[in-house]
């Protein structure tokens, strides 16, 4: 990787995106691919892909394409989903159910290693393979199990206090789908998911249409 350069959010926010496409690529048999028919797939321009890959290296023959399982391989590097990374959930209600039961992670090398919750209804409960712990344990099996990733499920009220656990347990990334701003120390990487920012956007172009 060019490490000089600073790569923009957007382009990094792009990347899975040929990651997915490429994969899709590769189950059609396809071995090489140009930059016009890989952007025609994911809806953006040619130039955009080029550009976006030429931060990272020199990818793809001129006038021939992009080699599909190399550019899979190289796009995992960059994204470091060549590492396995052990997740853990905390709340298992209707979202975190949802997320642990998604089998697309395991096979992007995302590893579900715990879950936890405080209802004690739910501790016991075998899901997607993995028991799920009282969350009074959690700093114990978070080191045993060498978690990287905390996945924040539970309500908002109880989220900035999850949060302080996971980082106080060693954790360095956290996902959060509770709708709140949770501080972190600055060695920790959070990622804020909002399901609504989605919704409200398709709203605000529905509006203007209906107006219109
Ligand atoms: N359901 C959705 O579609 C959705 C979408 C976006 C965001 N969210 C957010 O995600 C979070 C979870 O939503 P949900 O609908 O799954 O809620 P839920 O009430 O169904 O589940 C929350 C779970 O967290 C557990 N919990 C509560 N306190 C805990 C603690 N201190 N430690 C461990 N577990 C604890 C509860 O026992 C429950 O199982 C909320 O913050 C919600 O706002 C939900």
């Amino acid at each position: 990787m060019k490490s000089h350069i600073v790569i923009s959010k957007a382009t990094i926010d792009r990347l899975p995106l040929y990651f997915r496409t490429l994969r899709h690529i590769q189950e059609e048999g396809i071995e090489i691919i140009s930059s016009e028919e890989l952007g025609r797939r994911i809806g953006v321009t040619p130039e955009q892909i080029r550009k976006d890959l030429a931060s990272f290296g020199e990818f793809g023959k001129k006038g021939v394409g992009y080699f599909v399982r190399e550019l899979i391989r190289n796009i995992g590097e960059i994204l470091g989903l060549h590492r396995n990374w052990n997740i853990a959930i905390i709340g298992i209600g209707h979202l975190g159910w949802a997320l642990a039961n998604y089998k697309n992670f395991s096979s992007l090398g995302f590893n579900l290693a715990a879950i936890f919750d405080v209802d004690l209804s739910k501790v016991g409960l075998t899901i997607n393979g993995v028991e799920v712990q009282h969350v009074n344990s959690l700093e114990e099996v978070l080191q045993q199990r060498q978690i990287h990733i905390g996945v924040i499920t539970v309500p908002a009220e109880q989220a900035q206090k999850v949060a302080d656990r996971l980082v106080e347990a060693g954790v360095k990334g956290i996902w959060n789908f509770a709708p709140l701003r949770i501080n972190v120390p600055g060695h920790v990487r959070i990622i804020s998911e909002d399901l609504s920012v989605g919704l409200s956007s398709l709203s605000y172009f529905l509006s203007r249409q209906l107006s219109d």
